[in-house]
């Protein structure tokens, strides 16, 4: 994760995630369900602010639609921290909060790692990636793939995560429709009986490293996209929309609600953000894989 440190204040850009690939193996006697996915951070923040200061944990958050009390997952990795490390001290944090919320474009659960990440640099615990990764899993499924970031394939329930090198970055314009979807009522209401054709990560990794826009966008691919649009029509009808666009190809990430394009030309893609944005069908955002990007 990119950070910035100055007179004892931290400053970690949390970025946002899309699912290029993600297929459902089976459900797992747990509950969760066994998946096979690929993860793409990208340049979406959220930022996280925090110093040390006296014995609480004093935290505020930028977004009206999210509680700044126990529940949120800032909060929540604090306390994990805190209980792990055996430190009780105290910290102020601020949540500057850009990533749409129930987006499947995994927020909460990056600022729960960004939190993690921070810690461990504010009180020199001195944790390894292995370590912030087993606690990271306590709070989620999607929330290993942020210690590492950038480009993995993730299975289990999400949180084995093996990185994977894209050479050469993609753009991509996310569109936030404006509304949640929950990621567990989506999971409640797939059915597995329609896990069939299952897609080969393998054959879609080949198509990710192609650098060809046109050869990945063949290859997208989201089993749960059938099951969301199932429960929310108004979706299915804002892929069409944005069908009409030059896109190499269009799809839901994670549980949803938002949808992103794969961009054939990054020079073009600041003209179809503006055209999406004049149709008021929701937020837009125009996003690259690349990592080299200063997030600041
Ligand atoms: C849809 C994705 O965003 C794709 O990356 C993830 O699979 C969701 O990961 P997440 O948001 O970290 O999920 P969690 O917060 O752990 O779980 C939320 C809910 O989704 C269900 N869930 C989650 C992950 C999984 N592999 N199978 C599931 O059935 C869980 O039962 C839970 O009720
Ligand atoms: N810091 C946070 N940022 C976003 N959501 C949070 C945060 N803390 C708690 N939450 C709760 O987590 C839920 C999921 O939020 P998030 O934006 O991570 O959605 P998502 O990307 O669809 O992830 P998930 O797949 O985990 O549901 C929200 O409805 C919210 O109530």
């Amino acid at each position: 994760m990119q950070y910035w440190e100055e007179r004892g204040k931290i400053k970690i850009a949390a970025p946002a995630k899309i699912n290029l690939f993600l297929e459902i193996l089976g459900k797992r006697p747990d509950g969760y369900h066994e998946i096979e996915t690929v993860m793409q951070g990208i340049s979406l923040y959220d930022y996280i602010h925090m110093e040390n200061r006296g014995k609480d944990v004093e935290f505020t958050c930028s977004s009206p639609k999210l509680t700044a009390g126990e529940d949120n997952l800032v909060v929540k990795a604090v306390r994990l921290f805190q209980k792990e490390s055996g430190i009780s001290q105290g910290v102020k944090i601020h949540l500057d909060k850009r990533i749409p919320v129930g987006a499947g474009l995994g927020g909460g659960s990056s600022d729960a790692v960004a939190t993690l990440f921070g810690l461990n640099k504010l009180w020199q615990v001195g944790y390894d990636d292995a370590k912030l990764s087993s606690l990271a899993e306590i709070l989620g499924s999607d929330t290993p793939f942020f210690v590492f970031g950038n480009t993995a394939v993730c299975r289990g329930r999400g949180e084995v995560v093996t990185p994977w090198k894209l050479k050469t970055p993609y753009t991509y314009i996310v569109v936030y429709p404006g509304f949640e979807v929950s990621t567990a009522t989506v999971y409640k209401n797939f059915r597995i009986v329609l896990t069939k054709n299952l897609k080969d990560v393998t054959v879609f990794l080949q198509s990710l490293g192609s650098g060809n826009p046109e050869k990945l966008g063949a290859y997208l691919h989201n089993r749960l996209e059938e099951v969301v649009f199932r429960l929310y029509p108004e979706l299915e009808k804002i892929k069409k929309t944005l069908a009409k666009f030059d896109f190499c190809g269009i799809l839901l990430s994670g549980s949803g609600s938002a949808l992103y394009g794969l961009c054939r030309e990054e020079r073009d893609s600041k003209k179809i953000e503006q055209q999406i944005k004049m149709l008021g069908i929701g937020d837009v955002f125009v996003v690259t894989s690349d990592f080299n990007d200063n997030a600041k």
